[in-house]
C-alpha cells in the first residue's frame, strides 16, 4: 500500500545533555495510520512523541506535518497542537472546570467556534466516549479512566488530522486501561491517525499497522505488528520482548 505521508521525521536529533535521546530518527506516518511505539524505559519514545507536538525543540533533521515544517512558536503551535492533539498520562484536564468545559474551551479559544457550536460538539463526542451523562461533573467526580476519555474528546474536538497518545494508560488502575484501549481501538477503526506509546502490547498487536521499537534513542525496528511479535530481528527487541512476555 503507498503511503500518502502526514507525520514525517526526518534525521531528528536532539540531545539532553550528554545524553543523545534521538539519534538520527526517521519515521513516516501514514494518513490513517496508526503506529505503536514500544521500547524499554528511557529509550526516547515520550521525547520522539513531544517532539511532534513541539513540546520538545529538536536540534537538527526535520518534522513535518501534512509537507509543512513545525511552526517555531506563536500562534502557528496552537493551530499545530490543534491539528496533532496529545493525550497525556496524566490526563491534564481543568480541575475547576465542568467536563463540558474542558471539552469545549480550546474549541472556542483556537477554533473560534461559539459556545453553543462548541458545547453541542462537545456532548456529540463526550456521548461518543460513552460520558454523556457526566457533562456537568468536575474532572475530580470521574474515576481516571473516564478523565482519560475526556482528554480524548477534548483532543477530538479540535477535528485533528491526528493523535499522539503518550503513555494514555500508564497512570490507570487495572480495571480502567481497557475502556480507554477501547475507545482508541474504535478511532484506529474510525481510521484516525495514530502515534501511540504504550506498553499494553495486545493494543499494538490488535491495533497498529506498525510497530516501531526504540532503543537508545534510536528506532531499532519499524515492521507490521505480526513481524514484529513473530520474528524479532534485532537482539535489543528480542531481549525486551522476552522480558516483557515473562509478566
Ligand atoms: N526534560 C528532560 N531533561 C533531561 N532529561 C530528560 C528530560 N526528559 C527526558 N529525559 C531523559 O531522556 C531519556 C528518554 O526519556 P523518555 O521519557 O523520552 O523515554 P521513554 O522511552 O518515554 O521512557 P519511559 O518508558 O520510561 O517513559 C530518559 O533517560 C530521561 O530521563
Amino acid at each position: 500500500m503507498a503511503v500518502d505521508p502526514l507525520i514525517e521525521l526526518r534525521d531528528v536529533n536532539k540531545h539532553f545533555g550528554e545524553l543523545h535521546v534521538l539519534q538520527d530518527i526517521n519515521l513516516t506516518v501514514g494518513r490513517g495510520e496508526v503506529v505503536v511505539v514500544i521500547g524499554p524505559s528511557g529509550s526516547g519514545k515520550s521525547t520522539l512523541c513531544r517532539a511532534v507536538n513541539r513540546l520538545e525543540a529538536i536540534e537538527s533533521g526535520a518534522i513535518l506535518i501534512d509537507g509543512r515544517p513545525l511552526p517555531e512558536e506563536g500562534k502557528g503551535l496552537a493551530q499545530l497542537r490543534a491539528e496533532v492533539g496529545m493525550v497525556f498520562q496524566s490526563f491534564n484536564l481543568f480541575a475547576h472546570k465542568t467536563v463540558l468545559a474542558n471539552v469545549s474551551l480550546a474549541q472556542i479559544k483556537v477554533r473560534k467556534r461559539k459556545k453553543e457550536e462548541a458545547d453541542r460538539r462537545s456532548r456529540e463526542l463526550l456521548e461518543r466516549v460513552g460520558l454523556a451523562a457526566h457533562a456537568d461533573k468536575f474532572p475530580a467526580q470521574l474515576s481516571g479512566g473516564q478523565q482519560q476519555r475526556v482528554a480524548i474528546a477534548r483532543a477530538l474536538a479540535m477535528d485533528p488530522k491526528a493523535l499522539l497518545f503518550d503513555e494514555p494508560t500508564s497512570a490507570l488502575d487495572p480495571e480502567m486501561i481497557n475502556e480507554v484501549l477501547e475507545v482508541m481501538q474504535q478511532l484506529a477503526r474510525d481510521g484516525m491517525t495514530m502515534v501511540v506509546v504504550t506498553h499494553e502490547m495486545g493494543f499494538a498487536r490488535s491495533a497498529a499497522n506498525r510497530v516501531v521499537f526504540m532503543a537508545d534513542g534510536r528506532v531499532v525496528e519499524d515492521r507490521t505488528p505480526e513481524d514484529f511479535f513473530t520474528a524479532p530481528e534485532s537482539d535489543r527487541a528480542k531481549d525486551f520482548l522476552s522480558k516483557i512476555l515473562k509478566h
